[in-house]
């Protein structure tokens, strides 16, 4: 038996970290929302009992460090699965890159396994377990747009923004999102107006959402990547109606209503940078 699950990335629409907490993790308020760029996760049932991955590109781990593994391995424990499964990955993603490239892997892996195992588990319980595993896998297993808060586990799901374009712009370097809540200056964040955007997001004004754009990280990308906010700053020039880094970055990305202006962005950087998508927000959640 054989099935496929669409794995796809997510933005950070704001992101704002509140304090350090004692168990070593941030506290955070962040709007994240799903957009159309996608892995393909392959689950091919095994008698043996056994869990194997491989992946399409020799930069992600094809072991127990994936963090599909890791899912499929927590599912088979939880429930006390005797089956195993061979996970391949068709890796679109961009790796390190503040896209949840690993997290949306796991989660979809959950969801997967969920209907190839015939676990009849619900999609809160995913949720819950997802969390054992990273701080967005909670949120990758519903995707749609949501405010996360604690590590990023405590999701209130909110509506969709109105349909427009992302451009999404992967400098060749990667951020280690440890490295980056590490570097925070946590006396000097620019907090962004979550409930400014939440708002705007609700009453579908894509110029308030643009305009309220905001992460907390940015200046530690900045500072280890000068190059992150010229490239930033670059997007802008280019007459992008709101631009941001997502998650702790480098990946900066654009919004827009009008097709030919994304058009016109892919264009104007695709030559000197090679990881360049033009993507749709996707809005709806997922189900089991
Ligand atoms: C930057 C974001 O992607 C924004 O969506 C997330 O906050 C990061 O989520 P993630 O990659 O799933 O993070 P995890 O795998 O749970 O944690 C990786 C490392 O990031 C740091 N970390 C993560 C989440 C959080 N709220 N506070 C933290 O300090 C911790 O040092 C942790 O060891
Ligand atoms: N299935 C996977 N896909 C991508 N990376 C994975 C996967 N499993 C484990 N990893 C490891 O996770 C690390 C982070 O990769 P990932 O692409 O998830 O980062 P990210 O997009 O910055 O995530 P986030 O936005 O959640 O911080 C990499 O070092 C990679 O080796």
């Amino acid at each position: 038996m054989h099935l496929i699950e669409k794995a796809p990335a997510k933005i950070n629409l704001t992101l704002d970290v509140l304090g350090k907490r004692d168990d070593g993790y941030h506290e955070v308020e962040m709007i994240m929302t799903t957009v159309d760029l996608a892995d393909r996760i392959h689950l091919t049932l095994r008698d043996d009992g056994r869990i194997s991955v491989d992946v399409d590109k020799g930069f992600v781990p094809g072991n127990e460090q994936n963090l599909a593994y890791q899912a499929a391995k927590l599912l088979k424990t939880e429930f006390g699965v005797k089956a195993g499964v061979h996970i391949f990955i068709e890796k679109n993603i961009p790796v390190s890159a503040g896209l949840a490239g690993g997290s949306t892997d796991a989660a979809a892996t959950l969801r997967g396994l969920n209907r190839l195992w015939r676990l009849g588990t619900t999609i809160d319980k995913l949720a819950e377990l997802g969390a054992e595993i990273g701080s967005d896998v909670p949120f990758c297993v519903y995707g749609g747009t949501a405010i996360a808060r604690g590590r990023g586990e405590k999701l209130e799901h909110i509506p969709s923004p109105p349909p427009c374009w992302v451009v999404l712009v992967k400098p060749p370097m990667g951020a280690s999102t440890k490295d980056i809540y590490g570097k925070l200056d946590l006396d000097h964040l620019k907090h962004p107006d979550t409930a400014a955007v939440v708002k705007a997001i609700r009453e579908k004004n894509f110029r308030g959402i643009c305009e309220g754009l905001g992460n907390a990280m940015e200046d530690a990308t900045f500072g280890l990547y000068p190059e992150v906010k010229s490239l930033k700053e670059r997007v802008r020039s280019f007459g992008a109606e709101g631009v941001l880094m997502s998650g702790s970055g480098p990946t900066v990305y654009a919004l827009l209503q009008n097709q030919s202006r994304a058009d016109r962005i892919y264009n104007g950087l695709k030559g000197f940078v090679s990881q360049v998508f033009v993507v749709r927000l996707l809005g709806a959640k997922h189900h089991l």
